[in-house]
This record gives structure tokens, sequence and C-alpha cells, in this order.
């Protein structure tokens, strides 16, 4: 099977590359152009990323390129709530892989926040978000097999808001099927206002996802097709 074969609209840009290791080099040098270029013209530079278990080898090979990371703000499409120690924490993944080296420079914007229920951390991680410079500059999306992007789980309370164009908060609680069940995520209109945004799947499986999602319309069943649009690229390996 080929990214080709899937039928994306026109103006997606696909990549597909051979395995995993290429997938993350290309990546984190569009990134990392994108990024610099938003420098020049800006001064600064906004890059949100996804957490989960596939972009450890992208984080790694992004934070080894050459970058004024000082002018980088660096955020979550969404988080687990977990602390940062914790194994599930998406920030505990930025920063292992991600913040080291000169990339250590970056600001971190992160969601997590303590606090006595998770809608109280979600205010509290939207008022923390005031301090994440917008429209975002590159949004890094991931997407699991449910159709799901960030922590946009369809069957989740607060799913409808989320994907409101209109939602007035940057950042809502939402529950996972799936532990830590307990999940942050931004909304549809900072994510949807990403100046670039790609979305980096591996494998057929994923495939048969992006598939599923070209073939109907619903966001609540699939909220990966809130995103099936310009400016959208869609990095592939089997
Ligand atoms: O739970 C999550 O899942 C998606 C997909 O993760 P992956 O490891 O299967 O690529 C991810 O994009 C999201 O940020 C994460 O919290």
């Amino acid at each position: 099977m080929s990214i080709h074969a899937v039928g994306l609209p026109p103006g997606i840009a696909t990549h597909e590359l051979a395995d995993a290791e290429g997938l993350a080099a290309a990546m984190a040098r569009q990134v990392a152009d994108v990024l610099r270029a938003a420098i020049d013209t800006q001064g600064r530079a906004t890059l949100v990323v996804s957490g989960g278990r596939s972009p450890v080898a992208f984080f790694e090979r992004l934070a080894e390129q050459a970058l004024d990371w000082q002018r980088v703000t660096i955020g979550l499409a969404d988080e687990r709530w977990v602390p940062l120690g914790h194994p599930d924490s998406n920030a505990g993944l930025v920063e292992r892989h991600l913040l080291r080296g000169q990339a250590a420079q970056a600001q971190f914007v992160g969601l997590y926040r303590p606090a006595e229920s998770l809608e109280a951390a979600a205010q509290l991680a939207d008022a923390a978000l005031a301090g994440l410079p917008q429209p975002i500059d590159v949004l890094v999306l991931g997407m699991g097999e449910d159709g799901h992007t960030a922590s946009l789980f369809p069957g989740s309370p607060n799913l409808a808001a989320a994907l409101d164009p209109a939602c007035p908060r940057r950042c809502l609680p939402m529950l996972a099927p799936s532990v830590p069940h307990q999940r942050l995520t931004l909304s549809l209109p900072l994510l949807a206002a990403a100046r670039l945004t790609l979305l980096q799947i591996q494998g057929g499986a994923k495939l048969a996802t992006l598939r599923a999602a070209l073939a109907g319309e619903d966001v609540l069943q699939m909220p990966i097709r809130a995103f099936l649009h310009s400016p959208l690229e869609v990095y592939w390996c089997p």
C-alpha cells in the first residue's frame, strides 16, 4: 500500500519515506526550514508537537537542526493528565528527546497542571497558553487508529465543544478510551489556525484509518477529518 493510493484531496502534499528514520529526518528538515523562515520574518517561531509513541525519532532529529532555538517556543497539541516524571507524560517525552543540546534553549509551554480536577487543570493550561505566540507556525499531529488526533477522542465528553470552530477555550479536558484516560487537548480554533500542519503516520493500519476518514464527513466520529485540508502535509512510511 502507498500513501498515493489513499486519495487525499488536491492541495494536501504527501511524503512517502522508506522507513521511520527517513521519515523523522525528512520531517525534521522541513520543520527546521519553516521555523527558520518564521524567525527571519517575525523574529520568533512557534512549534506545537504531539505526543504518543511515534514522534521520538523526529524529536531527536529536530533537536540536531541548526536553528536560533532561543527564538522558538514549543507547545503540545495535547497532554495526558499525569505529572512530568510519569512515563506517559508528553511533556516528559519532549523534555527527554527534543529539549536537548542547543534545542534546550527553546521556550516550552506545557499543558500539565496539578489541580483538584481535570477541568481546573484545563483552565490553568488555558491561561498558560496565553504565553504561546500565535498563530502556530508549524503544528505536528499524530493520529490514532480510531481517527483521534491531539486528544480529540471520538465519544469523549467535550468533543463537540473542542471541535467547534468558535470554541472560546484554548484547552479542554477530554477522556481517552485508553489509559491514562484523563487528557488535555488544544481546541480546534487554535490548532486549525496553524500556518502549516504536518500529519505523521506510520504503517498500513494508520493508512487504512486515513482512507476511512477521507470516505466520510462526521468529525465527531473521526476528529482527524477536521484537519484533512490545506495547509496540511502528510508524512507516511510503512
Ligand atoms: O494518545 C495520543 O495518540 C496520538 C497518536 O499517537 P501514536 O503514538 O500512535 O502516534 C498522538 O498524536 C497524541 O498526541 C497522543 O497523546
